[in-house]
Order: C-alpha cells, then structure tokens, then sequence
C-alpha cells in the first residue's frame, strides 16, 4: 500500500526544510488568523520558495471570502486549496485550482453526503469535529464512521501522530493522512524528530505489502 502524506500548518522555513527532508509529500499553510498557524500571504510566498519540485504545496482556508482567496492565490504558488469551513462546492470550484474539501465528521453518513456534494473536489479531507474549532485540534474520531466504499481519494486527519498513524492507516486505508498537533512541539512549531518519527511509521505501512 501506497500512501501520501502532508504536514501541515507550517510557520518557519526550518520546519518546511524539516518537512520536506522527512519525506512528506505535501505541507499546508494556514491562512486562517484565528490559528496559531495562520501565516500571511507575504510570509507564505517568502516559505513556498523552501518547496521542491514534486513536493505539492497546499494553502489551507477556513471560510474566506472569494477576494481573500483571490489574494493569496496571486501571491502565493499554491498547488492545491484545502478548505476547511462551510464553504459550498461552488465557492470550492470558482478558482481554476485543484482543491480538497475538509469535513468535520460527527454522524453517520456525513462523508458519504460530502463524497456527493462534493465530487468535483481532488479528494475529501475527514477530520473531527468539535464544537468551537474547524480544525487543528489534535483530537481524532470515530473510525468506524468512515465507509469502505469511496469513489474518490479521502485523506485521514485528525489526532494523528506516530503513535497511532499506523493503526490509522491499516484500519482506515486511506488515500493519503495530514498531520499538524501531532507533529510540534508547540503550537506552530513543528518538531523535526516528530515529523521524520511520523514520516517513518507511514513509510513502514508502505513496505509491508
Ligand atoms: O491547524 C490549524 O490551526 C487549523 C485551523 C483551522 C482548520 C484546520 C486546521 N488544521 C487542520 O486540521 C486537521 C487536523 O489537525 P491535527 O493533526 O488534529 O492537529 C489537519 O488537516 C490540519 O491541517
């Protein structure tokens, strides 16, 4: 079994030196000000020139308005949008770039609704849900909610760190996991050895089929 990995929430060029060398597929950037992640458009260009060929750079929104999106997109060599609200699919699609769609699972049947709703999406992003934050909690949820059959790729997250990410993967099989909490060493920090841990143990599910 084959599968990706990002890291997210990414605040210094250290930590996407760190990233990269770990052999994570992807990092995120938070544009979101509540977050203690939260970059601005001018610091996000200023790290993205620490991003490879063949490593994807992802921009992460949670409720923006179409101009902010505008903005950042103009300035900041974005591969891929993760938004993380209660954006609707047509927000998602009107910036002629690949994107994913996060959702905070709570009930039966969520992601499968969201597979619908969403289906232009690149893939759907399952995350916990909590009653006062959109994302980065470091909490995980409910596995068993998450269905077998998916007609596109979903990315588990939530809680994940090396502790657990190969319980995630096997149980799960996702297409791809993200990580944020699980990986720093406080808030926006993130930890070398804790990424290149979690690389690691996502790396071991990779070699034993
Ligand atoms: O990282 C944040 O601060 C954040 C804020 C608002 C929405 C999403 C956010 N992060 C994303 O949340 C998930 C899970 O994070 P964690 O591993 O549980 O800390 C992940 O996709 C982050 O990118």
């Amino acid at each position: 079994m084959n599968v990706r990995a990002k890291i997210c929430g990414l605040t210094r060029a250290e930590d996407i030196r760190g990233a990269v060398e770990s052999g994570a597929d992807a990092v995120g950037l938070v544009f979101y000000e509540p977050s203690p992640r939260s970059v601005t458009a001018e610091q996000a260009a200023e790290l993205a020139r620490y991003v490879p060929a063949f490593v994807s750079l992802v921009g992460l929104f949670v409720n923006p308005t179409e101009a902010f999106v505008r903005n950042v997109i103009e300035r900041v060599p974005l591969d891929l949008l993760q938004f993380h609200g209660d954006e609707t699919p047509e927000f998602c699609n009107q910036f002629n770039r690949r994107w994913i769609k996060a959702i905070r699972v709570k009930t039966d049947g969520q992601i499968e609704q969201a597979f619908s709703d969403f289906h232009m999406a690149c893939g759907i992003l399952v995350d916990a849900w909590d009653p006062e934050r959109y994302g980065g909690t470091g909490q995980s949820f409910n596995w068993n909610l998450i269905p077998q059959n998916r007609p596109m790729p979903l990315i588990l997250a939530g809680g994940l760190s090396s502790d657990n990410v190969l319980r995630a993967i096997e149980q799960v099989q996702p297409w791809a996991v993200d990580v944020s909490g699980g990986v720093e060493k406080q808030k926006g920090i993130k930890d070398r050895s804790r990424m290149f841990n979690f690389m690691k143990e996502v790396r071991r599910v990779c070699k034993t089929d």
